[in-house]
C-alpha cells in the first residue's frame, strides 16, 4: 500500500479492464481471498490515518464495497476499536462475499447501527463503504457515458442518500473505499442523484485508498475534489496482460542544455494573437504577451510575437526580449507557431494560412472558436495533422464542445472520450483542460494531469500554457510529450506557488523554469 502523489506516472484501468483484472485474479485465488485482502488493506489504513479513534462508523452499502468494509470492521473491532457498522445489504441478496463478510463482523461482535453514533470526534473516523465499482458498471450499462448526464436519477434508498449526507458532513476524517461513494470510477462524475449539494468541497480530512487499481475517475472531473488524498493498494495482483485504459502522467526527466548549445538549438516559436483595441475597442494584446512570455521562460531559443493589431505596439518595454513582426514577415514554414490566444475575429482572417503552412502548430481559444464555425478551418486541421505535421489543439470545456457539437456538460460528462474524439476528428494531439487535464493523441493511450490546483482559475493562465506547449515542441519533443510536460508543468508552478500569494498569469509565465 502506498500514497499516490504527481511525483511518478501510474497505469489506470476503467471498470471493465478493472473488472477483467479481478476476474483472472479471482481464478487463481481461494473464494473470498480478494475481500479479505481489501477489508484488511482499509483496516490496516486506518488505523494509521486515525491512531487514536476509538469508535469507526463503517457505512456499508448492500454490494461487495459493503462487503470490503464489512470485513475492515472485523478487523477494526478485533484491534480495541469500536466498530460501528450501518450495512444497507441483505444476508439473502447479498453477493457471496458480502455475506461472508457479515457472518466474520457478526463473529467479531461489531455494533449494528441505523445511523452514524452521535459523538464522533475528529479522533474518529469513519469509513465510506457505500458503493465502489459498481456505479460505473450501472452507468455504462445503462447508456454511453457522454450522454449519462441526461439518464434518469433512478430512485435512491432513503438509507443510502442519509448516509451520504452523514458522510460529506462529517467532522470525523473520512476514509473511502475504492472510490468516494457515486463517483463513476471511467468519468470522475457523479451517477445521477448522488453528487454532493453545491457548495465547497469537503474539509482536508478526506482519504480515499483505491484498491487493485487505480482508476481514471479518481484524477478528473469532480474526482479530484471529492478523493482528497490518494492511497492505493494492488491487493497483491498484477495487472498482467491488461492494457491501461489511460496513464497518470509523472514530470518530464530533466534534459540537460549542452555547453556547445546556442538560441537556434531551442527553436523559434512566433505567437499570433492579440487583437488590437482599435479593432473592436476589445484590447487583447496581453494574451499574446503572455503566450509568448511563457514560450520565452520555458526556454525557447527566440520568440517572435505578430499581434493582430496593425503594428500599434511596436515593443513591450516590460519584455524586450520579445521580437515584434507583422504576420506578413513571418516565414511560418520553420517556425512553432502558438495561435489563437487573444485572437478575437481578427485571427479569422490569419488562420488558412497559419493551418497550411506553420511547421509545428499550437491552437487556442479564439483560433479554436473560429475553427468551430468553419468547416473548411476544420478540414486544413485535419489534413495537416493527416500529413503528420505536429498540432496541438488546447481547449477549454467550452472550445471542446463547440468543436465536437455538443455541450459543456457532455464533454465533461466524459473528459477522456471528448478528448480522445477531439484528437481523432483533428488528427492532432488535444489537452482538454480542466480539473484533471486529459491529454490524447489519435491511437495512443490518453494521459491525466495529476498537478495542479483552483490558483490557476485565473485569466491568462491557458495562454500561458499554450506558449509552453509551444516551447517544448521548438526544442523538437513530441506533440504528445510536449503537451503532456507543459500540462505537467503548469500545474506544478501552481502547486508550488507561495501560500497566500495571488497567481497571476503574468508572475506564472515568469516563474517557469526557476
Ligand atoms: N471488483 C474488484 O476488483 C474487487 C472489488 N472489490 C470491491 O467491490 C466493489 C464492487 O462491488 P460491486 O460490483 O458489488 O458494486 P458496489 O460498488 O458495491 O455497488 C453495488 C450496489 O450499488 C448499487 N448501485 C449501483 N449504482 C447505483 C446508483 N447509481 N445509485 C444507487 N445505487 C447504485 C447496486 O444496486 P443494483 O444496481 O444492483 O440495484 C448495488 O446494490 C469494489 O468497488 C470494491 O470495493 C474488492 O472487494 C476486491 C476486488
Ligand atoms: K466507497
Amino acid at each position: 500500500m502506498h500514497r499516490i502523489t504527481p511525483h511518478q506516472p501510474h497505469p489506470l484501468f476503467d471498470s471493465a479492464a478493472t473488472g477483467r483484472i479481478e476476474r483472472a485474479a479471482a481464478a487463481t485465488l481461494p473464494a473470498h481471498q480478494l475481500m479479505q485482502r481489501a477489508g484488511l488493506a482499509v483496516a490496516q489504513l486506518a488505523q494509521a490515518l486515525a491512531p487514536y479513534a476509538r469508535t469507526v462508523w463503517l457505512a456499508c452499502g448492500p454490494g461487495n464495497n459493503g462487503g470490503d468494509g464489512l470485513e475492515a470492521a472485523m478487523h477494526l473491532q478485533r484491534n480495541g476499536r469500536q466498530a460501528v457498522v450501518t450495512w444497507l445489504g441483505q444476508p439473502d441478496k447479498a453477493p457471496a462475499d458480502a455475506r461472508a463478510s457479515w457472518l466474520r463482523a457478526q463473529a467479531a461482535g461489531v455494533q449494528w447501527a441505523d445511523h452514524a453514533p452521535d459523538q464522533l470526534s475528529s479522533c474518529d473516523l469513519c469509513i465510506d463503504a457505500l458503493l465502489g465499482l459498481g456505479v460505473s458498471a450501472s452507468s455504462s450499462r445503462a447508456m454511453d457515458p457522454a450522454h449519462a448526464m441526461n439518464a434518469p436519477a433512478r430512485t435512491i434508498d432513503p438509507r443510502l442518500r442519509a448516509c451520504l449526507s452523514m458522510l460529506r458532513h462529517s467532522l470525523a476524517p473520512v476514509l473511502a473505499v475504492d472510490l468516494p461513494s457515486g463517483l463513476d470510477a471511467d468519468t470522475g462524475q457523479y451517477a445521477p442523484g448522488l453528487a454532493p449539494d453545491p457548495g465547497p468541497p469537503p474539509g482536508p480530512a478526506r482519504y480515499t485508498l483505491s484498491l487493485l487499481s487505480l482508476k481514471p475517475g479518481l484524477f478528473t472531473a469532480a474526482g479530484r475534489d471529492a478523493v482528497g488524498q490518494l492511497w492505493f493498494d494492488d491487493l497483491g495482483v498484477a495487472p498482467g496482460p491488461e492494457p491501461p485504459s489511460a496513464w497518470l502522467s509523472g514530470p518530464a526527466l530533466a534534459a540537460p542544455r549542452a555547453h556547445a548549445s546556442h538560441k537556434g538549438s531551442y527553436g523559434d516559436v512566433a505567437v499570433v494573437g492579440g487583437e488590437g483595441l482599435a479593432e473592436r475597442g476589445l484590447g487583447m494584446t496581453g494574451a499574446a504577451l503572455l503566450a509568448a512570455s511563457a514560450a520565452l521562460h520555458s526556454g525557447a531559443g527566440r520568440v517572435l510575437v505578430a499581434l493582430l493589431d496593425d503594428g500599434q505596439l511596436p515593443l513591450d518595454p516590460q519584455q524586450p526580449e520579445l521580437m515584434l513582426r507583422r504576420f506578413e514577415a513571418l516565414a511560418l514554414e520553420r517556425l512553432t507557431v502558438v495561435c489563437g490566444c487573444g485572437g478575437g475575429q481578427s485571427v479569422g482572417q490569419r488562420l488558412p494560412e497559419v493551418i497550411t503552412r506553420a511547421a509545428r502548430l499550437v491552437l487556442d481559444a479564439d483560433a479554436l472558436n473560429h475553427i468551430a464555425g468553419h468547416a473548411a478551418l476544420q478540414a486544413l486541421v485535419l489534413a495537416r495533422g493527416q500529413q503528420g505535421r505536429p498540432t496541438v489543439l488546447t481547449p477549454h470545456p467550452l472550445e471542446a464542445a463547440r468543436l465536437l457539437g455538443l455541450s459543456t456538460a457532455q464533454v465533461q460528462a466524459d473528459r477522456l472520450g471528448a478528448a480522445r474524439q477531439l484528437a481523432t476528428r483533428f488528427a492532432a494531439v488535444a489537452v482538454l483542460k480542466g480539473s484533471g487535464s486529459v491529454i490524447a493523441a489519435p491511437g495512443q493511450t490518453p494521459a491525466i494531469n495529476p498537478t495542479g490546483n483552483a490558483l490557476l482559475a485565473s485569466a491568462g493562465t491557458g495562454d500561458v500554457l499554450a506558449g509552453m506547449v509551444g516551447a517544448r515542441l521548438a526544442a523538437g519533443a513530441s506533440p504528445l510529450n510536449a503537451a503532456c510536460d507543459a500540462v505537467y508543468a503548469h500545474g506544478r508552478a501552481a502547486d508550488a506557488w507561495p501560500a497566500g500569494q495571488a497567481l497571476t498569469a503574468g508572475e506564472l509565465a515568469r516563474r517557469l523554469g526557476r
